[in-house]
């Protein structure tokens, strides 16, 4: 697996340094409410176990899964919902964690939609964030990384559904695009 990465973008001790500085500031802020945590799958999977574990405020966490319809059409913006929540979020204090907002499109839809059933505040948390996320209007208010604009994998993220189990994020080397 090693040979096919280029480089190392954020070691793990990266990763775990900057979720102990998120999780300071969520339990700041929700201190004594009742947080749910929403991950995105499958790319949330790894964020939302060490975020939650690093956290000392109790959470309830539940997930959704959204595709986006047909191939290639990652940037249409139109979603649809593979697995919804299983909880009522009316009233709920509810913060979506993503491992990575690029075009925003997927967040933009989530946003509209999860705040279409009436959650008491809905905010975001990424450990990565594109530059053409900037082109999108959303609020995001935690975020671990600003990164370049290249093709990451590894700690959820995945190429082709490979390396989601790396524990840290690289870029890969243009073999294993088939060039
Ligand atoms: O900002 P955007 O351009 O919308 O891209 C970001 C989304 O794309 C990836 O998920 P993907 O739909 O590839 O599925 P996965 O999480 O199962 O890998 C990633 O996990 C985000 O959810
Ligand atoms: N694996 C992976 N998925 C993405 N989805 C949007 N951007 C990326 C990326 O850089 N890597
Ligand atoms: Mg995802």
């Amino acid at each position: 697996m090693g040979t096919d990465l280029q480089s190392v973008l954020i070691t793990k001790e990266e990763i775990d340094t900057k979720l102990a500085e998120l999780a300071a500031e969520i339990d700041a802020e929700y201190a004594g409410r009742d947080l749910l945590i929403v991950g995105v799958l499958k790319g949330a999977v790894m964020v939302m176990a060490d975020l939650a574990r690093a956290l000392s405020t109790p959470v309830t966490m539940d997930w959704m899964a959204v595709s986006s319809y047909g191939a290639g059409t990652k940037s249409s913006g139109v979603v649809r919902i593979l697995k919804d929540l299983d909880t009522d979020i009316g009233g709920r204090d509810v913060l979506i964690v993503e491992d990575i907002i690029d075009s925003g499109l997927t967040l933009s839809w989530l946003l509209s939609n999860l705040s279409s059933r009436g959650p008491a505040s809905l905010n975001v948390c990424t450990l990565l964030r594109k530059p053409e996320a900037a082109k999108v209007d959303i609020d995001v208010k935690y975020v671990g990384f600003d990164i370049p604009n290249e093709f990451v994998v590894g700690y959820g993220l995945d190429y082709a559904e490979k390396y989601r189990n790396l524990p840290f994020v690289g870029t890969l080397a243009p073999h294993v695009y088939g060039g």
